[in-house]
């Protein structure tokens, strides 16, 4: 079994956390360790209109050739559709019973959970309970003896879908799937929920969701060791794809255990406890969650602004004395930062959903625009929870209404919000984080668009060299003309280095990483030509 498994790790077993992957031999930062198709992968219900149900490319829907029987799969080409058909036949067949069955014409089909699981269950069908592959399937870790009775809901709900789409309505229905009992369909629900995927775009935008036995093999810490990627580099890009690559964002030793994060690694532990134990059903005892010393994301800055930073306590009853752990001072409006936190936490849902489900990214943008100076004011810094949150937001939600013509106080707004994403990633995530290394390259590209108006004077007389070009030793950020190109040009330099790492080294950093290098080589042009234009100028006016 995990034939894709190269020969320098192996599958161990351990008392606390079952089985997991283990090098034997060093991994350097950036290696990628394996690379695999996931045995099964379906589009989330608003991908699908986009991208293609084989090889999850992005096309436009007029490009895209629509199944024209379920009317819900889209493929860049006949050859795409030819690699699906064999399971999209019995895909199509439910999907069009699922909306004859319904009860409205509006109706969405099944979220991409339960369309995965039932290509998983397809396939078996197909080629054979008996192959390796199925059997590394019914291999994966299942919860069901020891379901919390929070996930009690997520686990119904998926069955009672499964059941509905896949017509699963008698034992001989069942049968033909190997499931003998109820408790056979929850114990592959559960193995599903413990070992899904989500599949992401070069970008890290969540596109559906995949199951992989042998990736699902590897353990979780929120401090990991090693991320999984999709970064779509194959010299042809839809043959095999989506593939999954594990890359190494550290060194890792011999003898040492591969670790991803199955969460959000800046969420505060509690909240990533929380996480863990209702999908996952464990107790997360890794370096973060049993740290003593303070935790960024949860913190205030010093009062005294010393450099140092002061522990928030969890919840707002009863709390000891919070002081700086630096200088020892002691923060007063500690219930002040605690309902400010509160109001942010409310307001981050709020906006979230507005901007996701509701789609009202106008109302959004408000929420984020007022809540995030209260939290400022309150002593958060920028990697704190949920500042981080509600910055990350307000970026996504300034770049996406970029007005036409845009004026310049709107890309500065979005370049200072940019930073200060940076600063906060900077202190929660280790160098060559895909997480970091995207949010890098996304502050370098702002800085690389054209300025609607540059302040003449920094153009003409840049105050800060490279090396200085940093937020800290600007009077006024972001700056103008020739600085801003610079800061640009290092800013993307630093991105592309951390992308070689996150989307691996062999990747090129992946699709992003090879787009950041064109961008770097057009900078140097673009420098050159301006500070020879600047000079120009200078010499000009000397003569005149
Ligand atoms: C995706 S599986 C990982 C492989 C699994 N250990 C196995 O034997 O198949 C996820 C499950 O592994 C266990 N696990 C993963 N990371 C763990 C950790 N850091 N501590 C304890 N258990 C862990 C949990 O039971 C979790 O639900």
């Amino acid at each position: 079994m995990y034939t894709v498994l190269p020969d320098s790790v192996q599958v161990r077993q351990s008392e606390v956390n079952g089985r997991g992957i283990w090098t034997k031999l060093p991994v350097r930062a950036g290696s990628v360790i394996f690379v695999t198709k996931p045995y099964a992968a379906a589009l989330s219900t608003p991908s699908l209109s986009s991208h293609c149900s084989s090889c999850f490319a992005l096309s436009s829907t007029s490009l895209l050739r629509r199944c024209t029987k379920c009317r819900i799969a889209h493929y860049c080409d006949f050859t795409c559709q030819t690699k699906d058909w064999a399971i999209h036949k019995l895909e199509c067949t439910s999907l069009q019973k699922w909306f004859k069955a319904a009860p409205s014409s509006d109706i969405a089909p099944p979220s991409d959970a339960v369309r995965c699981l039932s290509r998983v269950l397809w396939r078996i069908q197909k080629r054979g309970a008996d192959t390796i592959q199925a059997r590394e399937i019914a291999n994966m870790q299942s919860h069901r003896q020891s379901l919390k009775p929070s996930a009690y809901e997520t686990h119904t709900y998926l069955s009672h879908s499964l059941v509905q789409y896949m017509g699963l309505s008698s034992p001989a229905d069942m049968a033909q799937y190997s499931l003998s009992s109820a408790a056979d369909l929850l114990d592959t629900v559960s193995r599903f929920v413990t070992n899904t995927f989500t599949v992401t775009d070069p970008t890290l935008v969540p596109l559906g969701a995949a199951v992989s036995p042998v990736v699902a093999l590897i353990n979780h810490s929120c401090d990991p060791n090693a991320v999984v990627v999709f970064p779509r580099v194959s010299p042809d890009p839809k043959s095999q794809e989506p593939l999954m690559h594990v890359v190494a964002i550290r060194d890792i030793y011999p003898e040492e255990e591969i670790l991803t994060a199955y969460i959000d690694a800046t969420l505060p532990t509690n909240l990533r406890q929380q996480s863990l134990n209702e999908i996952y059903n464990f107790k997360c005892m890794c370096r973060l969650c049993t740290m003593v010393e303070v935790d960024p994301r949860t913190c205030l800055n010093c009062p005294k602004n010393c450099g140092g930073l002061c522990p928030l306590p969890s919840d707002d009853t009863d709390h000891p004395l919070v002081r700086c752990a630096k200088c020892n001072t002691v923060v007063h409006l500690v219930d002040a930062a605690l309902d400010a936190r509160r109001v942010g936490q409310e307001g981050l849902d709020k906006a979230s959903s507005l901007q996701t489900k509701v789609t009202d990214p106008e109302r959004s943008l408000r929420l984020t625009t007022n809540l995030i100076p209260i939290l400022t004011s309150a002593g958060f810094p920028p990697s704190s929870h949920p500042l981080l949150g509600l910055t990350r937001l307000h970026q996504q939600l300034l770049t996406t209404s970029f007005p036409n013509p845009l004026p310049q106080e709107h890309l500065d707004e979005t370049i200072r919000t940019a930073t200060k994403n940076v600063t906060g990633l900077v202190a929660l995530l280790r160098e060559g984080h895909p997480v970091l290394a995207l949010a890098l390259t996304e502050l370098g590209k702002l800085l690389a668009v054209d300025e609607p108006s540059p302040r003449l004077a920094d153009a003409q007389n840049p105050k800060v060299s490279p090396e200085e070009a940093t937020p800290a030793s600007l009077a006024t950020y972001p700056p103008s003309g020739l600085p801003r190109l610079q800061l640009a040009y290092q800013t993307l330099l630093r991105a592309r280095k951390m992308l070689l790492i996150g989307f691996g080294v062999v990747n090129e950093g992946g699709q992003v990483g090879k787009e950041v290098r064109e961008m770097i080589v057009a900078l140097e042009k673009e420098i050159g030509v301006f500070k020879q234009g600047v000079r120009n100028v200078l010499e000009d006016t000397r003569k005149a």
